[in-house]
C-alpha cells in the first residue's frame, strides 16, 4: 500500500507540508497547485526537495475546465495543459488530475469529451505523462465518477484513466458498488475524503467541510472496499480541503492523517479478505471493558482535599502503593487512584497543571495488542522507569500529554494485589457503582484528533455532535462509545475562552478530563446518603424544576425529592436519566452522578446549559449571588 496526501490537507508553507508529511509516514504527495506557485523555488528544486524527504511526487492538481469548450477554447484548453505538463517535467511527476469541467461554455457530451482526452492522451504520451479524469460533485456536465468513466473508456487511451474521489461519489449517494464495474488498471489514482453529515450545497461543503476517513459520516470504507475489489494498487490518498486543518498544526493533521488510512485499510483488509495484499497486519480494533482506574496528580493541600471529597463520596482507601506516594480508592468497581509523586509523569502532570487527571487505565481484552495497534496508528508507547515489584503494565501516550494504561486478565489483573499494601479504612459506600463516562475538554478545533484517537483505536461509535449552550458561547459535544457501554467518553469542544468549557482550557494546559460521571442504580438513595455525608450538590435553579413538571410527567413526590436534591431528569423513547453534580474542585473539575434507566444511552445533553449556568454562579466575580 502506497499512501499520499494532497498539500492541501495541511497549514502551512509548502516546505512546512512537506516537513510534516515525510514525518508522518506518507510514501508520496499530491501537488496542490497553488501551494507550488506560492512557492519562490523553481519546480526542479521543488521536486528534489520533495524527493530528499523520501516523498514521491504522486499527482499535480488541478487542471481545471478542459474538456468540452468549443474552439478557439478548445485550442487554448490544450495549450494550457501542455504548459502543465512542461511545469510537471521539471517537478518529476507525471501524473496530473482534470477535474471535470465547471466552464459555462462547456457544451458537454460524451463523445465531444471523450475525443478531447483522447488528444490530449497523445499529447501526454509524448512526455510520458498520464492524465486521470475526476468528475466534481458540481460538474457542469460530468459530476458522477460512472459519466467520467464512459468517457476514460471512450477516449480508449492508454494515457488516460480515472481518478476517483471519495467525497464526490458519497456525497452524491452514488452507490460506491458502481466502482466494481472499473477495471482496476484504469483507475490512474484514488483520493479519500470523509465529511460530516449536513445538507448544505455540494461545493461549500466540499471546500470547508471534508475531514479524514472515520471522522465523519460518509460510507468510506464501502468506497474503498469497492476500489480494492477492482485490482487497484496505486496509491491512497488523503485530498481534505478543511478549514480548521487549514489553521490547525501541519504535524497533528498530518498524523492524524496516516492514522486514518491505516485504521481504514485494516478495516478494508478485513471485509474484503481477497483484495489489498501488502496491507499492513494490525489486531482489530480494541475491545474495552471498563474503566479500570482514574488517576489524579494531586499535592499538598489540594490532595487533603481531593481526599476529603472521596471520602465525602462514600470511597474507602483500599491500599496504599508500597514504594510510591500513591494511594488507591475504592467504591464498587470504581478505582481511583491519587497520586502524589513529585516525580514522573504525574509530577510533571502536577507542575503542568496542577490537580488533574494524569492517567486513565482500561480494562481491555489485550494489553499488549492494544499497545502494538496503538503504535501502528502513530501513538507513542508510554514507559518510565519501574520501582521495585511493579509490574509493566502496558501504555501510550493519549492526546494532550495525558497517558492511558491497559490492563488484561493476564497476570496485570493483579496489579492491585502486587503493588498495594491493603489499608482497613472502612466506608459504607453510597452506592456508586462503576464509572458512567470520563468527559474530556478540548478546543473546538481539536475535537476530530480526539474522536479519531479514540474510534481507530478502540471498538468504539460515534454519537451525532450535539451543541451544548453555555451563556457566555457554544460548547459542541461529541459522545463515543463502546456499542455495549461499557465505556463513555464525551468530548467537548469550546470555541471560545468565556464558556465554562474554555476557561477550564486556559487555567489548565490545553486539553484534559473536566469531570467524570459515576453511576449509581438509585440514585435519590445515594443523594440522601451523600447528604448524611456532608457533599453540597450544585444548586440549581427553581425554574428548572417548574419547567420539569411542564415537560414531564413526573409524581409531584418524586419532583419534590428531585427539587430538594437538586436532580436533573432527561427521558427519552428508551429510557430515563438522572443527574446530580457536585460543586467545582480543584479549580474547574467537577464529578457527576448518573442513574441510567431502561436503554436511555444518552448525556443529559438538554439539561446541560442550565447545569453549566449554576456552575458559573460559582464563577462569578463577587456581588453575583451563587444561588
Ligand atoms: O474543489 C475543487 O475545486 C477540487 C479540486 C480538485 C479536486 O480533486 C477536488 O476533489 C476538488
Ligand atoms: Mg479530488
Amino acid at each position: 500500500m502506497r499512501t499520499g496526501i494532497a498539500t492541501v490537507t495541511i497549514s502551512g508553507t509548502l516546505e512546512e507540508k512537506i516537513e510534516a508529511i515525510a514525518a508522518a509516514g506518507f510514501d508520496g504527495i499530491e501537488i496542490f497547485e497553488q501551494d507550488f506557485i506560492a512557492d519562490i523555488r523553481s519546480p526542479k528544486a521543488v521536486g528534489q526537495r520533495i524527493r530528499n524527504a523520501g516523498l514521491q511526487v504522486m499527482l499535480f492538481q488541478p487542471f481545471r475546465d478542459f474538456e468540452g469548450l468549443p474552439n478557439p477554447m478548445r485550442a487554448k484548453a490544450f495549450d494550457r495543459a501542455e504548459r502543465k505538463f512542461d511545469v510537471m517535467q521539471e517537478l518529476g511527476c507525471d501524473l496530473i488530475l482534470m477535474c471535470s469541467s465547471c466552464h459555462p461554455a462547456a457544451l458537454g457530451g460524451i463523445d465531444r469529451a471523450a475525443e478531447d482526452f483522447a488528444g490530449l492522451g497523445e499529447r501526454a504520451a509524448a512526455r510520458d505523462i498520464r492524465v486521470g479524469y475526476e468528475a466534481l460533485a458540481w460538474g457542469r456536465h460530468v459530476n458522477d465518477h460512472r459519466d467520467a468513466w464512459e468517457i476514460v473508456r471512450r477516449a480508449d487511451h492508454p494515457n488516460v484513466g480515472l481518478v476517483l474521489d471519495s467525497f464526490h461519489t458519497l456525497a452524491r449517494r452514488i452507490d460506491p458498488d458502481s466502482i466494481r464495474r472499473i477495471p482496476g488498471d484504469k483507475i490512474f489514482f484514488v483520493q479519500l475524503a470523509d465529511a460530516p453529515a449536513i445538507d448544505m450545497d455540494l461545493l461549500y461543503w466540499s471546500r470547508h467541510f471534508r475531514n479524514m476517513p472515520g471522522e465523519g459520516d460518509l460510507p468510506v470504507t464501502a468506497f474503498m472496499q469497492a476500489v480494492m475489489a477492482t485490482g487497484y494498487d496505486g496509491p491512497i490518498s488523503l485530498e481534505i480541503f478543511n478549514d480548521q486543518f487549514r489553521g490547525g498544526s501541519p504535524e497533528t493533521i498530518a498524523r492524524d492523517g496516516h492514522r486514518s488510512i491505516v485504521a481504514l485499510m485494516d478495516d478494508v483488509r478485513h471485509s474484503e479478505p481477497d483484495t489489498g495484499p501488502g496491507l499492513p497486519q494490525l489486531p482489530r480494533p480494541v475491545t474495552v471493558r471498563d474503566t479500570a482506574f482514574i488517576e489524579f496528580a494531586a499535592q499538598g493541600q489540594e490532595l487533603s482535599k481531593l481526599e476529603t471529597l472521596l471520602d465525602t463520596l462514600g470511597f474507602r482507601r483500599a491500599g496504599r502503593h508500597k514504594s510510591k506516594s500513591v494511594q488507591l480508592w475504592r467504591q464498587g468497581d470504581v478505582r481511583v487512584i491519587l497520586n502524589a509523586e513529585t516525580e514522573g509523569h504525574a509530577g510533571s502532570a502536577w507542575n503542568a497543571r496542577g490537580t488533574t487527571v494524569c492517567d486513565i487505565g482500561l480494562n481491555v481484552g489485550s494489553a499488549l495488542d492494544t499497545v502494538t495497534r496503538a503504535t501502528a496508528l502513530g501513538a507513542k508507547p508510554f514507559t518510565q522507569p519501574l520501582g521495585p515489584g511493579e509490574l509493566p503494565i502496558p501504555a501510550i501516550r493519549g492526546l494532550g500529554g495525558s497517558v492511558m494504561h491497559f490492563i488484561d486478565d493476564g497476570d496485570l489483573a493483579n496489579v492491585w494485589n502486587v503493588e498495594f499494601l491493603s489499608d482497613d479504612k472502612t466506608a459504607p459506600g453510597v452506592g456508586l457503582t462503576r464509572v458512567d463516562h470520563i468527559a474530556q475538554t478540548m478546543t473546538y478545533d481539536e475535537m476530530l484528533s480526539w474522536s479519531l484517537f479514540y474510534t481507530s483505536l478502540f471498538d468504539m461509535v460515534k454519537a451525532p455532535m450535539v451543541d451544548v449552550i453555555d451563556p457566555d458561547g457554544l460548547v459542541r459535544s461529541r459522545a463515543i462509545s463502546t456499542p455495549d457501554g461499557s465505556f463513555r467518553i464525551t468530548l467537548n469542544g469550546a470555541e471560545t475562552h468565556r464558556t465554562l468549557a474554555g476557561s477550564f482550557l486556559t487555567e489548565g494546559f490545553g486539553g484534559s478530563v473536566q469531570h467524570i460521571a459515576l453511576a449509581t442504580d438509585d440514585i435519590f438513595a445515594t443523594a440522601t446518603a451523600l447528604r448524611d455525608r456532608g457533599f453540597e450538590a450544585l444548586p440549581l435553579s427553581q425554574n428548572y424544576f417548574d419547567d420539569l413538571a411542564a415537560r414531564f410527567d413526573i409524581a409531584p413526590d418524586v419532583l419534590a425529592r428531585m427539587r430538594a436534591e437538586n436532580i436533573l431528569y432527561d427521558a427519552d423513547d428508551k429510557g430515563e436519566f438522572l443527574q446530580l453534580y457536585s460543586r467545582p474542585f480543584a479549580g474547574q473539575l467537577f464529578l457527576e452522578i448518573v442513574e441510567r434507566r431502561g436503554a436511555y444511552a444518552g448525556y443529559g445533553a438538554p439539561n446541560a446549559p442550565f447545569r453549566i449556568a449554576a456552575q458559573k454562579r460559582f464563577q462569578r466575580p463577587k456581588g453575583m449571588p451563587a444561588i
